[in-house]
């Protein structure tokens, strides 16, 4: 039987009544390779027939509280599209206030035939939903009257996706070509989970109207097949740079061709689009677009965090007059108020497994275990397996998955969905699923480790608390870390915690009999190099902190080796602690 939250949502958000089953705790020590995975996958597949999705048949309409609880924040509230900040090129943004009286219904779009009456039954039937969040009131508008190009911030998980793809939607509704044809609207996102994310919502919207076809074009799946799909007919296309590039390079790509008549381009996570792992791929997609001034279009980015560098490079998919509506008023944090954020710092990098574990026992004791629901992120795909395999031995803790860029695309995509249907149980996860994963009901999301940027601490804290629910932070550091939260995270409040470390000792007897410590190592090594000089080290301190982790953190007998050519690769040769060996040919490696 569902059994609510106590303490997690407030009143004014009806609860999804799709889980069903009870977790019932393992009482006897696991073995090392218990699968939890088939445990939650039986899970899945028992509750899938009533399961719908999270706001399916069974949920009541659902709308953002008018009246902040005082758990929430005034301006996540739809009452409160709280300032609209206009601005053109790179002037200085100057602020208007936006209409905060009243709480806008998406029915009120029906007026002038803004929107098609077609999606308003579905936002309003199938979707359920009849308010605006602050971000849709605030955006929706403009785009569909002026066809303004928009700079949108809002804070995580108050429906950003909805409002870009909701006008774009209507601008396909509204041009006058045969469906399927030619590509309308290309949206590109950093990961490829959130790529097929926004295809369901987009599929979800246009139900209704099956005539448009939304596809993807994501790595890791077959790309010829997916080019077929794309050719026998595509409106909106939704894609990972390095896919799309794939498909628009070379001289005559037919894919290009489809994309002529292309009406608006969207950029979600745009400032992780924009920043320099992915602008020049960028830059060659749209290349390939057909050109702006010949053929106008509308140009959209969107996100809950807008570095300065955005707007510098804002001219490579708006246009000079974009406008830019900020649902964050200047000066505030952008992680939600209502969040409480946990700080727990531990004197060394070897004590964070076990500070992990406590945190997550007394996380589950307050939220509740048939509903805990907790995603840890951890900075690398070793570091993800480590902790999934130390955490997997203890029987008091939830089923737990993990998630990282060098598993499969087809077991990527089994997990998310696993968790995506899951009522309670852990999901360890690298950055991978840090942007715009809509996750159903995380009651925690746990940071260990310093993440790679602010931005990146803000993403990750909102896979929990969307749509209006609760959720709780916790962020777990070593004292050498403390930097970090100091100096890049000075504006949140931060409640510090002391560590519970009582589970150290099974941890190290765990750790012993495991066997993966020499890759942990390096990728420890990898990762913390970047950040030498943040941490105050050199070298010499960084081999000696990472010397120090594997002996008295991953249960190493020994400093584990590493071959010449990745020590080279690191930029360590030569650094005293190190025990490097000849590189293995192929042969050794069993390739
Ligand atoms: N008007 C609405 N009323 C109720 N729920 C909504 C509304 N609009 C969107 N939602 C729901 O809110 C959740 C969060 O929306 P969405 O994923 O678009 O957030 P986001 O702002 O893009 O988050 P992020 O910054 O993490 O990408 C989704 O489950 C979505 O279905």
């Amino acid at each position: 039987m569902f059994v609510p939250y106590r303490r997690l949502v407030p009143v004014s958000f009806p609860i999804p009544r799709l889980y069903i089953l009870r977790h019932s705790f393992a009482t006897t020590t696991p073995p090392l390779t218990r699968n939890f995975l088939d445990e939650m996958t039986a899970r899945h597949d028992a509750k899938s027939k009533q399961s719908a999705r999270w706001r399916g048949k069974g949920v009541s309409t659902r709308k953002f509280s008018k009246q902040p609880t005082k758990h929430t924040h005034a301006h996540d509230e739809p009452s409160n599209p709280s300032v609209e900040q206009m601005t053109t090129g790179s002037s200085t943004p100057s602020t208007t206030p936006v209409s905060t009286d009243e709480q806008q219904k998406f029915s009120d779009l029906r007026e002038g035939g803004l929107v098609h009456p077609t999606l308003l039954l579905t936002i309003a039937k199938d979707l359920k939903f009849e308010h605006m969040t602050p971000v849709q009131a605030a955006t929706i508008r403009p785009i569909l009257t002026d066809r303004s190009d928009i700079l949108a911030q809002a804070k995580t998980g108050t429906g950003k996706t909805v409002a870009f793809l909701l006008p774009a939607l209507q601008n396909l509704v509204n041009r006058n070509i045969k469906p399927g044809s030619a590509v309308s609207l290309l949206v590109i996102t950093p990961t490829r989970e959130l790529a097929l994310q926004i295809a369901t919502e987009a599929r979800a919207l246009l139900q209704r109207l099956p005539q448009y076809k939304v596809c993807v074009a994501i790595g890791g799946t077959n790309k010829s097949a997916e080019e077929g799909k794309i050719l026998k007919g595509c409106d909106i296309l939704i894609g990972t740079p390095g896919r799309l590039y794939d498909h628009l390079g070379g001289d005559s790509s037919p894919i290009a061709e489809k994309l002529q008549q292309l009406d608006t381009l969207v950029l979600d996570e745009a400032d992780r689009l924009l920043d320099m792992g992915f602008l020049s791929s960028l830059k060659q997609i749209v290349k390939c677009l057909p050109d702006r001034t010949a053929k106008p279009r509308q140009g959209m980015l969107f996100s809950a965090t807008v570095p300065e560098y955005v707007q510098k490079v804002s001219g490579l998919v708006l246009s000079k007059q974009y406008k830019y509506i900020s649902t964050i008023k200047e000066g505030e944090v952008n992680t939600h108020e209502r969040v409480p954020q946990q700080l727990i710092i531990v004197p060394e990098f070897s004590d964070v497994a076990a500070a992990l574990l406590g945190a997550l026992r007394q996380e589950q004791r307050e939220v509740g275990a048939e509903t805990f629901k907790a995603i840890i992120f951890a900075p690398t795909a070793a570091l993800v397996n480590f902790y999934t395999q130390v955490l997997q031995q203890f029987p008091d803790m939830p089923p737990i998955i993990s998630l990282h860029s060098r598993m499969t695309q087809n077991r990527r995509t089994n997990v998310t969905e696993q968790y995506r249907q899951a009522r309670s149980g852990i999901m360890i996860a690298t950055d991978v699923i840090a942007r715009g994963m809509d996750f159903p009901a995380v009651t925690n999301v746990f940071q260990v480790g310093i993440p790679s940027d602010k931005e990146s601490y803000v993403h990750r804290l909102g896979r929990t608390a969307r749509a209006g629910a609760e959720g709780r932070g916790s962020f777990i550091i070593s004292a050498h870390e403390t930097w970090f939260s100091k100096w890049e995270l000075k504006d949140i409040a931060f409640n510090e915690h002391p560590a519970d470390l009582t589970a150290q000792n099974d941890i190290k007897r765990i750790t012993e009999q495991m066997d993966s410590q020499g890759k942990t190592y390096q990728a420890w090594l990898g990762y913390y190099k970047s950040y030498v000089k943040r941490m105050g080290w050199d070298n010499v301190r960084l081999v000696a902190e990472a010397n120090k982790f594997a002996l008295e953190g991953l249960g190493a007998a020994e400093v584990p080796s590493l071959e010449k050519s990745t020590v080279g690769k690191m930029g360590l040769r030569g650094v005293e602690g190190l025990t490097v060996v000849k590189n293995r040919s192929r042969h050794e490696l069993g390739r």
